[in-house]
């Protein structure tokens, strides 16, 4: 049987005072009913920025500057009937009042509002891409407890990180639970999402985090997710087949490295942007870049097609 060609779609997050458009797709159509994202399929001879221009002109009346799209991710999805290539693209400035042009129903959502079940199964990376920062800040080594929560304290009290990944593989698991509780404490205070790192049972004893990511020793050995829906699931991948598994395991982003050479894991090479971009193109879930990184990579890993950037030295000091 030939194999069913990938459509090229063009998908708009259009961003205005804080909430995104939302259109519901007509009833009669391809997963009609469903929530959407405006845009449609990219044509021949059509840069994607052009076919987003042209979509959404068509389907809002919005007017966009080509130049304001963003990249915010790309998702391949098969639905058996249809294989889609989605190329996701945000803005926050487009012009106009919005209307639905064909008959659709469209509205403002906020990102929190946004649940799975109401988008077609291909959204889910998005909808995860939306929600997540674009730095995945990892805790340096503990050398001391008291030290160390004085840290994320004072990270905290300047707009530390949103997202933060508490590691600490030196500790014993008694001393990872206990300092946990309290850098859960130094997190909420500010709203700032804390993930665990280890085992999925950790959740268990520290409900208020905001999910667990594994190491990929862990994640080998699970075969399907490990963890609740209403937990982040992260994995720590460095080839196609790692990310191949984390996909499987439903992970709602993973990192991807080394990236760089890095002083944490001596004798590791670097996989270079470019192996680092094929690889991302071959992810269905959000990736940040790890290695050996500094903020001003963000950009380079954007262009990768990254969520953005994952490490220790770009925003830890040991005080
Ligand atoms: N626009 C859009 N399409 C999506 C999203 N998610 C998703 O799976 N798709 C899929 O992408 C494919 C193409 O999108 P589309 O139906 O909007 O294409 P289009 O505007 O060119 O419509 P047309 O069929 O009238 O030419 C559809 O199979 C649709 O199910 C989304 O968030 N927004
Ligand atoms: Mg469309």
């Amino acid at each position: 049987m030939a194999a069913v060609p990938e459509i090229h779609v063009a998908v708009g997050v259009i961003f205005r005072q804080g909430k995104v458009l939302i259109a519901r797709r007509p009833e009669h159509v391809h997963q009609g009913g469903l929530l959407e994202f405006p845009g449609g399929k990219v044509e021949e001879g059509e840069t994607v920025q052009q076919a987003l221009v042209r979509e959404i002109r068509e389907e809002t009346g919005l007017r966009i500057a080509p130049e304001s799209l963003v990249p915010v991710i790309e998702v391949r999805h098969d639905y058996g009937d249809k294989r889609v290539f989605l190329d996701v693209w945000q803005t926050s400035s487009a012009e106009g009042e919005p209307e639905g042009r064909e008959g659709q129903e469209i509205r403002w959502l906020d990102v929190r509002e946004l649940t799975d079940v109401d988008f077609p199964v291909a959204n889910r990376p998005i909808i995860r891409a939306l929600r997540l920062p674009r730095q995945y800040a990892i805790t340096g080594t503990v050398e001391n407890e008291d030290a160390f929560v004085r840290r994320l304290q004072q990270s905290a009290e300047c707009g530390g990180p949103e997202l933060t990944l508490f590691r600490a593989p030196e500790l014993s698991v008694e001393a990872y639970t206990r300092l946990a509780h309290r850098a859960l404490e130094v997190c909420q205070a500010t709203d700032a999402m804390l993930m665990l790192h280890g085992y999925p049972s950790l959740i268990e004893h520290l409900p208020q985090a905001r999910g667990v990511h594994l190491p990929w020793r862990e994640a080998r050995q699970f075969a399907t997710r490990p963890i609740a829906d209403n937990y982040l699931l992260a994995v720590s991948c460095h080839n196609e087949g790692e990310i191949a598994h984390a996909v499987q395991l439903q992970a709602d982003f993973i990192t991807l490295g080394p990236v760089n050479p890095t002083p944490s894991h001596p004798g590791a090479h670097g996989m270079g942007w470019r192996r680092f971009r094929a690889l991302v193109a071959a992810s269905t879930v959000p990736v940040y870049a790890l290695g050996g990184l500094s903020l001003t990579d963000i950009d380079e890993a954007r262009g990768a097609g990254a969520q953005g950037i994952a490490g220790i030295s770009f925003w830890w000091s040991d005080v």
